[in-house]
């Protein structure tokens, strides 16, 4: 798995290397090839194997994407922004937020997918609608760190949230996390997070999840989450 990570740190060297001593584009070339790029990693899943996956998340994986098969269960692609439908339900309830303002909107992502491949939140999560759960894979790179050696536990609460909220549907806010954390997670290891929605009631959702690892004999943390969905006649901002 360690291995996996270095892999993942030499390409971003090796990117580098090859950025710096590329040679300089012509000035009326440069625009049209930034705005190109940026719109293949803005349209881009994410969801998906790449080089830095360790043999235990390619192995999970493949299982998963067999279950796929008979429409039991479906992958959630993910991208680095919502769709234009998303994120025009989430616009009606924050008017007047900062991003109304279009420059910052067009750079506003998901900031589980700003890094590198391999360095920080690899993960795909899989939804089985019918028993209204799901499975998040999940391998934490070197740069979410926490006490040295293992992942930061604000990084495995960011992944407890995206994991409960695929349970969800349509807008929704997390209004409470409880977490806790039984066992530290070794840094660069693939941890398996079971989500669950419990109870609808009204627009309240409960949810669970415990999170562990890939042989499911260490228990690394539990918790449940309330998520509500949003009244789009109130505005918060
Ligand atoms: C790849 C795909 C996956 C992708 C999946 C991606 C998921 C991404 C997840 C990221 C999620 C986030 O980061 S969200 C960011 C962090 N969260 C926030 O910033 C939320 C801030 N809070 C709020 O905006 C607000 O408080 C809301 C929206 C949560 C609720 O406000 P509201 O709409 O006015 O609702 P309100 O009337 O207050 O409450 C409705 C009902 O809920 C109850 N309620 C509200 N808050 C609480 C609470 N903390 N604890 C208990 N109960 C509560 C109320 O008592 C009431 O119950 P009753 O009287 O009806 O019984």
């Amino acid at each position: 798995m360690l291995r996996s990570c270095t892999a993942g740190l030499r390409s971003i060297w090796a990117l580098r290397g090859r950025r710096e001593g590329a040679p300089r584009l012509s000035m009326d070339l440069q625009p049209a090839r930034r705005l190109f790029s940026t719109e293949k990693v803005i349209h881009k899943d994410w969801a998906l194997p790449n080089p830095s996956w360790s043999k235990d998340l390619k192995l999970l994986f493949d299982q998963f994407m067999k279950k796929c098969e008979d429409g039991s269960w479906e992958r959630l692609p993910s991208y680095k922004r919502r769709s234009t439908q998303e994120s025009e339900d989430f616009k009606t309830y924050f008017l007047g937020s900062a991003l109304q303002t279009q420059s910052l909107w067009k750079k506003a992502q998901l900031f589980t997918r700003g890094f590198e491949d391999g360095l920080g939140f690899e993960y795909v999560i899989f939804k089985n609608n019918d028993e209204k759960r799901t499975v998040c894979l999940f391998q934490g790179g070197p740069y979410l760190q926490g006490v040295p050696g293992l992942l930061h536990g604000g990084a495995m609460a960011t992944m407890i949230d995206i994991a409960l909220g695929s349970c969800t549907g349509g807008a929704v806010m997390t209004a409470n996390l409880n977490i806790n954390f039984k066992r530290p997670v070794p840094l660069c290891s693939v941890v398996v997070i079971n989500s669950q929605l419990d109870k609808l009631e009204g627009r309240k959702l409960f949810l669970s999840c415990n999170v562990r690892s890939v042989d499911e004999k260490t228990l690394y943390s539990e918790a449940t989450g309330l998520f509500i969905k949003l009244d789009p006649e109130k505005s918060s901002t």
